[in-house]
């Protein structure tokens, strides 16, 4: 804002004025206050300029004013001339008068002109004053400006010797510390060289020190030469020592080999301890998914190699969803005929050896007990199954009997060329039924009825295991035709394998479970040691003698009783030897376990309806009946089939009477039977089967002899005894009625051998 003097003298003032304004604007905005010298000075200059203006417009005014009133006076004295003069003349006047109007009208011209001047001076006597306000806020604020300018330097004043001050005594304590460096510079100094001195001396040191370890190393170079020496020796020891650990590794590697070998043999051993248990063997297979199945899920979940099963229920969760089996085998679903084989091969060539076997299959319908025992319908050799494996060389009789004792038999007798001793196995070979709930079957009518009666037989089944898993007192045998056909199998100490049959389906599961606890319960069962139905020359002709010397006893007896009866008959009335006739044919009735025992094995059968077994079992009791129209002409006991073919169950046969007088044409071989009939029922337990021929291998040292001739009988029993001694003593345990008894027995059991005979006959 630099305003030269003339621009301030020739500025109109209402220019002037609006620079005032503009800087007192300027400065307000600035807000501090301060105007600036330069500035009150050029404010000081506009003021002074404007008040110099209106003091000329004053002079002016006041100028003019006295020439108009100078004037007014001239016009006044003219107008009074010319008043004068009008009074002279007209025209003059006239003229006057024109010009007085003219003047008239200048006059208010004039006048206007002189308001309007006027208004002009109120104007600028307006205008004055406002500015003189203006002048004085000015002033004010100038004033005010000037004062906080004053304020403001007296402040800085004060700050600028207050930092003097300040700034004097940092000086000095600057000065002071200058002072105290300069000192710990020379204090450094004085330091540094005595520490330049300390480490030259160190240098001296480590110099040294380095010398003794680059002495040192050279040492050590020395010794780890020596070391390597070491080194290479000790590998040398030790590649020795890995070449003997791997002859070691390998040694250990074969008897991992050998281990295996061993874990078979374990296996084989643990069959062994089984067959001396007698236990039933179980093995589980479960079948593959049928085509159309895929997808499936599966309940199988684990198969071990020794025989473990988990089962996993898909409706269950945590531990409950899973259950652990163990049986003697279980074959996955990829297993093959020929596998399921060889594992029963040495249970079935043990008939061979003369012992029973009997391998059945367990399981619902549909999960392979079919394609396990006999393989799918038109097989080829790989698809054959237990049976056509195990009887090859009955394939053609299998064939026949291809579309119905369910149950194959097959006897198998032999004589060992060297020893003499004859031996006698029978195989029986049964495909079940299935063991579905009936409500599964959804059979209707004569199927349900079927169902209902297959369950009947199979549920009976279940009971005979459950009794002998429990090793109860008497078990139910004779509850259904089926566990009569299998009693010989299930109680009579032989050879049993059962084969459980599953179905992977989920949908299955509930069977499939109770199928496994079921299989389960039949591998608690022990049977006891299977015994070989073995008997050597030795035996076979002591028998014959015992049975003969029986036979002489019972002749002796019928004798001294008749003797007796004629003598009772000569001292007492007849109805005395009625009676005494009675007690006698009692005698020979069931006085003792033993007696019992041979008139109670009889037991008729009622006809066989077992399901898909059902018609076999039929067939196979109405071969049985036939063969009991035999025995029964010829009053056979003493075989299991006797005992399935005879009369009611618990009837006791007059068997003195029905046996005697048999023909003993082929009566080694009915020996033969007996032998083998004593040994498969001994272990009926209710008392009303036993084995004959116990009774006649057990004497029980006896009473003495009333007839004359018992003694040397007795006493030649004894000698027999004691030859007998050495193979069958464990069983020697009757009285002499047994003995009696047995006399008669024999025919009895002779004619057993007969109908066992030809019952086997019929089944080859
Ligand atoms: N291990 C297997 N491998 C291949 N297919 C099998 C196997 N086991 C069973 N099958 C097939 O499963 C189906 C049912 O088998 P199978 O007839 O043997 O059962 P089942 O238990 O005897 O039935 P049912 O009680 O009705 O006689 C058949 O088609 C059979 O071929």
């Amino acid at each position: 804002m630099l305003f030269s003097i003339s621009y301030v003298q020739n500025a109109p003032t209402q220019s002037l004025l609006s620079v005032v304004n503009g800087i007192l604007d300027e400065s307000i905005e600035r807000k501090n206050g301060e105007i600036p010298h330069r500035v009150a000075c050029l404010l000081r200059k506009v003021v002074q300029e404007i008040e110099r203006r209106i003091s000329t417009q004053a002079e002016h005014l006041r100028t003019q004013n006295n020439l108009y009133k100078s004037r007014e006076e001239k016009y006044q004295s003219r107008i009074r001339v010319l008043e004068t003069l009008a009074t002279g003349t007209g025209e003059e006047t006239q003229t006057v008068i024109n010009q007085l109007q003219q003047i008239k009208t200048e006059k208010t011209k004039i006048e206007e002109k002189k308001k309007l001047e006027e208004q002009d001076v109120i104007r600028l006597m307006k205008e004055k004053d406002h500015s003189d306000l203006e002048i004085s806020a000015v002033k004010q604020e100038l004033e005010i400006a000037r004062k906080t300018y004053e304020e403001r330097c007296l402040q800085l004043e004060t700050h600028a010797k207050e930092a003097k001050v300040e700034f004097n005594e940092r000086l000095k304590e600057l000065e002071c510390l200058l002072t105290d460096s300069t000192k710990k510079v020379k204090e450094l100094e004085s330091f540094s060289e005595s520490k330049c001195q300390s480490w030259n001396k160190k240098e001296n040191i480590y110099q040294s020190f380095l010398d003794f370890q680059f002495g040192a190393l050279r040492e050590l170079k020395v010794a780890s030469e020596s070391i390597k020496q070491e080194i290479l020796k000790t590998q040398r020891s030790y590649s020795k020592e890995f070449n003997h650990l791997g002859a070691k590794l390998k040694e250990l590697a074969d008897a991992a080999e050998n281990y295996h070998m061993v874990l078979v043999e374990n296996r084989r051993l643990y069959n062994e301890v089984q067959d001396l248990k007698g236990n039933i063997r179980v093995y589980c297979r479960i079948r593959p998914f049928l085509s159309g199945q895929n997808g499936k899920q599966t309940t199988i979940e684990y198969i071990g190699e020794n025989g473990e099963l988990v089962v996993m229920n898909p409706s269950k969760q945590g531990k409950e969803s899973h259950r652990l089996f163990k049986f003697n085998k279980v074959f996955g679903p990829a297993a093959t005929q020929e596998e399921v084989f060889l594992d029963t091969q040495p249970l079935i060539r043990s008939i061979l050896d003369g012992y029973n076997v009997c391998i059945f299959a367990y399981g619902q319908t549909g999960s392979g007990k079919t394609y396990t025992m006999t393989g799918p319908e038109a097989s080829s050799k790989e698809d054959w199954g237990v049976n056509y494996r195990a009887l090859n060389d009955l394939f053609h009789l299998s064939q026949e009997r291809r579309s119905s004792f369910i149950v194959l038999t097959v006897h198998v007798r032999g004589t060992d060329s060297e020893t003499g001793s004859a031996l006698r196995g029978s195989l029986h070979l049964v495909d079940l039924a299935g063991s579905e709930r009936v409500e599964r079957s959804e059979a209707t009518g004569d199927r349900l009825r079927e169902a209902q009666h297959i369950n009947k037989s199979l549920s009976a089944l279940g009971d005979v295991i459950f009794a002998l898993a429990q090793k109860s007192p008497h078990v139910p045998y004779r509850n259904s035709k089926l566990t009569q056909v299998l009693q010989s199998s299930l109680g009579g100490q032989a050879k049993t394998l059962m084969f459980v049959q599953l179905n992977p389906d989920v949908d299955s599961y509930s069977e499939t479970l109770s199928s496994l606890k079921f299989a389960e319960r039949v591998s608690g069962v022990e049977l006891g040691a299977a015994r070989s139905n073995k008997e050597g020359m030795d035996v076979r002709e002591l028998m014959e003698q015992v049975a003969s010397l029986k036979d002489t006893i019972a002749k002796k007896d019928e004798e001294i009783e008749q003797l007796q009866m004629l003598k009772d008959f000569r001292i007492v009335s007849p109805n005395v030897n009625g009676e005494k006739s009675r007690t006698s044919s009692l005698r020979f009735g069931s006085p003792s376990p033993s007696r019992h025992s041979i008139g109670g094995i009889p037991q008729r059968s009622q006809g066989l309806s077992a399901g898909k077994g059902s018609g076999l079992i039929e067939k196979a009791v109405s071969d049985q009946d036939n063969c009991s129209e035999y025995s029964d002409k010829h009053s056979e006991v003493g075989s299991q089939q006797s005992k399935l073919a005879g009369g009611e169950a618990g009837q006791n046969f007059p068997a003195d009477v029905e046996l005697l007088g048999l023909g003993d044409a082929d009566s080694e071989e009915r020996l033969n039977d007996i032998f083998d009939g004593g040994i498969s029922i001994g272990t009926e337990t209710d008392g009303s089967l036993c084995s004959p021929v116990e009774f006649t291998l057990i004497p029980e040292g006896g009473k003495p002899a009333e007839n004359t001739e018992k003694p040397k009988i007795s006493s030649k029993i004894a000698q027999i005894q004691q030859k007998l001694g050495q193979t069958a003593s464990s069983q020697l345990s009757v009285s002499k009625d047994s003995l009696k008894v047995s006399t008669s027995s024999r025919k009895n059991t002779t004619g057993a051998s007969a109908s066992a005979a030809k019952t086997s006959k019929r089944w080859q």
